[in-house]
């Protein structure tokens, strides 16, 4: 007989696992998770906290393939993403920065009523178990306001034992200052400007070397034992929701799977299916499930079958030209259909119109550049440089802001353009001019940097990426089949805006390498070198290296965006699906736009606010 559970959880990730737990706190609550990977419990590539990096290429990512990138000479990415309970807090960084308090506010303002920084601030603290840095990593640079953080909560934030020593921290302080950047003790409080040395996900107080903090030994290890309610697939794929009979009440009654060996079966909810499959996987299960781009997309020249073969206005004058235009419409039509209509192309039943499912996507394009450093150095580095565009435009930003402001209508056309009309061009324009508004008129910075000091080798890396992009892609399904790869387009530089913040931000952080105290210590730059790029080069030199060598972020959000229906919005402020009534996506793909800092602090607040939520809807 078919297993029945109150909630099942799609995707035992980072937001999933929240879930479940705080869910099966109530043991008279049944919970299933369903999750792709496996236990990653003693992989010591996950646990080892020196490890980052280890796990990428092996069986617990999934190393999806993105398609080429068209702004970027086509070249092909890879986008690493874990496959395993934990998810990609399995094989991430562990680097842990909150956002901007503006870049939160602004969701509000994009028709998530209650949703601030304000009141994310709770959730922030309810998930975290901060551990108060010793004297020894106090003294190599850790230090926090202990007003920021939460002490009881079931994710572990620390330093490693295994800190940077000696006087990298301090150089690269005053070097930063010296720039033009304040430094900043705790940069967990919502105002990210300034120099820092940041916190991991991780556990100190075990072992000598501490241990990773992922959601699975969060949220699920220590409570496994003790919760019966709470039940795993691992190994297993969720295919797609199940639904009633009853079209016109959106109600999912659970989830098909296939397990190892390809053997389909299907699991029962009688409460609600939350889909946590990250934001490249979410968006191809809600397809599946008939969730998304409809068999037809409307617009005002083609409104219905019947009227699909009519020529469209002007009426061409000549019979050969109408034959001509007749045929054009319909092979314009015929394309139309097999780009936009995505179920329709994979013969998947509409069960909600909601062409923005997969839209949206925003990563950021990483860049390195690098120098030789003499300095001697042991431990990990953890220091990081927020900037704004003030700090990096200069006397230029009121220009390059104007320039901007002047783009949004066509950078608003090209996205609308580029998702075929899934996005509207109109809404789009009010999120650019939010976003320009939050880039320009907050403290909110545009550029993170960090300075990696490689230990035991006379290197100093400088990794940097432009935090909120103008460009935006898709995930898409590609098969019929549920379990294969998703299509992953994030259009890198996309957009002129893009292109010039991050060659602002490579002569920013460049021009840290001629500040004392570090300048001294610096010899011939290593990537890209100053032949190849010289640093008072031209801005198209620039953009050609950039492109050529960016990698992804791997910071995807916005494919089934928080945001009201009008916007593009594929769930609602009680993350609900649009067109369902028990659906909810809680993961990266709910973030509406892009956050400064790093993900995982977001996606445990949202996913711990998000278990609120659905426990309030229970009483
Ligand atoms: C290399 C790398 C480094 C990063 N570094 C940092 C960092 O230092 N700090 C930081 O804050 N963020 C970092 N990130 C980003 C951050 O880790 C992710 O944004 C975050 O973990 C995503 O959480 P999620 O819940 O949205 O998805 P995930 O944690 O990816 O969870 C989704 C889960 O769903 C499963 N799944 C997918 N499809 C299905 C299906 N159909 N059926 C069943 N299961 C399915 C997956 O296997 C996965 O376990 C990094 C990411 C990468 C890839």
């Amino acid at each position: 007989s078919t297993p029945c559970y109150d909630y099942i959880v799609v995707g035992g990730g980072t937001a999933g696992l929240v879930v479940a737990n705080r869910l099966s706190e109530n043991p008279h609550i049944t919970v299933a998770v369903i999750e792709a990977g496996d236990s990653v419990f003693n992989n010591p590539n996950v646990t080892d906290t020196a490890a980052f990096g280890q796990a990428l290429g092996t069986a617990i990512d999934w190393a999806y393939p993105a398609e080429p990138q068209k702004y970027a000479s086509n070249r092909t990415l890879t986008y690493n993403s874990g496959k395993a309970l934990g998810g990609t807090s399995t094989i991430n960084g562990m680097t842990y920065i909150r956002p901007e308090a503006a870049q939160i506010d602004t969701w509000e303002k994009l028709g998530n009523d209650g949703w601030d920084w304000d009141s994310l601030w709770p959730y922030y603290k309810k998930s975290e178990k901060f551990q108060i840095p010793n004297a020894q990593q106090q003294d190599e640079g850790a230090a926090y306001n202990k007003d920021y953080h939460g002490f009881h909560g079931r994710l572990t934030v620390g330093w490693s034992t295994t800190l940077m020593g000696g006087e990298a921290h301090s150089i690269l302080n005053e070097t930063w200052q010296n720039v033009g950047l304040p430094y900043i003790a705790d940069v967990n409080g919502g105002q990210l400007r300034g120099f820092s040395v940041w916190p991991f996900t991780l556990n100190n107080s075990v072992g000598g070397k501490g241990i990773r903090q992922d959601a699975a030994r969060a949220y699920y290890y220590p409570f496994a034992a003790e919760r019966p309610n709470l039940h795993l697939y691992l190994n297993t794929v969720a295919n797609k929701l199940l639904w009633n009979g009853d079209q016109d009440k959106n109600i999912a009654t659970g989830v098909e799977i296939t397990t190892v060996g390809g053997v389909v079966s299907n699991i029962s909810a009688t409460r609600e299916v939350i889909v946590s499959a990250g934001s490249l996987r979410t968006p191809v299960f809600l397809e599946h499930s008939g969730i998304g781009n409809p068999e037809y997309v409307q617009s005002p020249s083609t409104t219905s079958s019947s009227t699909f073969l009519a020529a469209p206005a002007p009426l061409p004058k000549f019979k050969l030209q109408s034959l001509f235009w007749i045929s054009l419409t319909f092979m314009t039509s015929n394309l139309t259909f097999s780009l936009h209509s995505i179920l329709a192309k994979y013969s998947i039943p509409v069960r909600v119109a909601l062409p923005s499912v997969g839209e949206n996507l925003q990563d950021q394009p990483n860049n390195v550049f690098a120098t030789t450093l003499s300095l001697n150095t042991t431990g990990y580095p953890p220091y990081v440089s927020h900037a704004t565009a003030a700090d990096l435009f200069g006397s230029s930003t009121s220009t390059i802001e104007a320039t901007l402001r002047r783009s949004i209508p066509s950078y608003a056309a090209a996205v609308a353009s580029t998702s075929n009309n899934a996005l509207n061009a109109s809404a789009l324009e009010t999120i650019f001019s939010l976003q320009a508004d939050v880039i320009f008129h907050s403290s909110t910075p545009l550029a993170e940097i960090l300075s990696v000091p490689v230990a035991g080798s006379p290197e100093l890396i400088t990794p940097f990426w432009i935090l909120q992009t103008f460009s935006r892609g898709s995930v898409h399904t590609q098969s019929t089949d549920p379990t294969a790869y998703p299509a992953i387009q994030p259009n890198f530089f996309q957009f002129e805006f893009d292109q010039l913040a991050q060659t602002a931000i490579a002569r920013y952080l460049r021009k840290s390498y001629t500040v004392a105290p570090l300048a001294p210590l610096v010899g011939p730059e290593l990537i890209p070198n100053t032949t190849t790029v010289p640093t008072d080069g031209p801005d198209e030199v620039y953009i050609e290296f950039l492109k050529g060598t960016f990698g992804p972020n791997y910071h995807p959000v916005g494919t089934a965006a928080m945001m009201s229906r009008e916007l593009g919005g594929v769930v609602d402020n009680e993350l609900r699906v649009y067109g369902t009534l028990n659906v909810r996506v809680v993961d990266a793909s709910v973030l509406p736009g892009q956050v400064s800092g790093h993900l995982t602090s977001t996606i445990y607040a949202v996913a711990e606010r998000a278990a609120e939520i659905l426990v309030r809807g229970r009483r």
